[in-house]
């Protein structure tokens, strides 16, 4: 596989999309690589349907285990239609979420376990794992109220959850974190928009230098 394949990830409302928003037009004007933009549960037509019953406040009936094979089955149809040509044909892949979610999500905050979760996973997957993950750090509070802030209308089932499974969403994440130092780079997301956006850029800048070059 040849291209490059980067996620971020971070408990609610750490404020990955809005990065996003902001890196990804300065990666794209310094690199002459393509650049594929894409999230999950989603990505693709099938993937958003998923997401779509995943999501929906309706369904307080979901099994916690239902919610993580659904999970997992968006994901693996994201990687075949989306990621997988991509890598292949030498893009950059910038993904909002991918497997660290599932386990800190479905494994830790909905207590699945974390390595059952990790496990069901690789069949999704076939073992494809992020090159770097950006991590972007905050308190479950701190998230919790800039949703409440500034999306209420937009608020979800996983939204919706108490504040413990948040805590236990983000703790699992600091484990992950410790546990593979090299792939999850730790951004500290309670700074100011700009010097996260000012983080996230130079752990980029020193993980593919060849991006930046002029
Ligand atoms: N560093 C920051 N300081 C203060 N507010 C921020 C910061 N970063 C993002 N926000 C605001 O917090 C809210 C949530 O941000 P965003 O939707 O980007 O988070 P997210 O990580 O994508 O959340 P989710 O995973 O729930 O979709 C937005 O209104 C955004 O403007
Ligand atoms: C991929 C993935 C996501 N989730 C959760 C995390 C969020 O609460 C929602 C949707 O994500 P978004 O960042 O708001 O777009 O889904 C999850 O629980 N497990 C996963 O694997």
């Amino acid at each position: 596989m040849a291209g490059q394949f980067i996620t971020f990830e971070g408990p609610d409302g750490a404020g990955k999309t809005s990065v996003l928003e902001a890196v990804v037009p300065i990666l794209r004007e310094m690199s002459s690589k393509e650049i594929v933009v894409t999230r999950e549960p989603g990505g693709n037509p099938i993937s958003e349907k998923i997401r779509q019953v995943i999501l929906d406040v309706a369904n307080t009936a979901m099994d916690d285990r239902t919610e993580a094979l659904l999970y997992a089955a968006a994901r693996r149809q994201h990687i075949v239609e989306k990621i997988q040509p991509a890598l292949a044909a030498d893009q950059i892949v910038i993904c909002d979420r991918f497997v660290d979610s599932s386990i800190a999500y479905q494994g830790a905050g909905r207590s699945i376990g974390e390595t059952a979760v990790a496990q069901m996973n690789l069949f999704a997957t076939d073992g494809l794992t992020p090159d770097l993950t950006l991590y972007l750090d905050v308190p479950s509070e701190v998230g919790i109220a800039r949703i409440k802030q500034h999306r209420q209308t937009q608020y979800d089932r996983l939204d919706q959850e108490k504040l413990a499974f948040h805590q236990k969403v983000r703790q699992a994440y600091l484990k992950l974190a410790q546990a593979e130092p090299k792939r999850i780079q730790t951004i500290d997301a309670t700074a100011s928009f700009e010097a996260v956006v000012a983080q996230c850029l130079a752990v980029l800048k020193q993980h593919y230098p060849s991006l930046f070059e002029e």
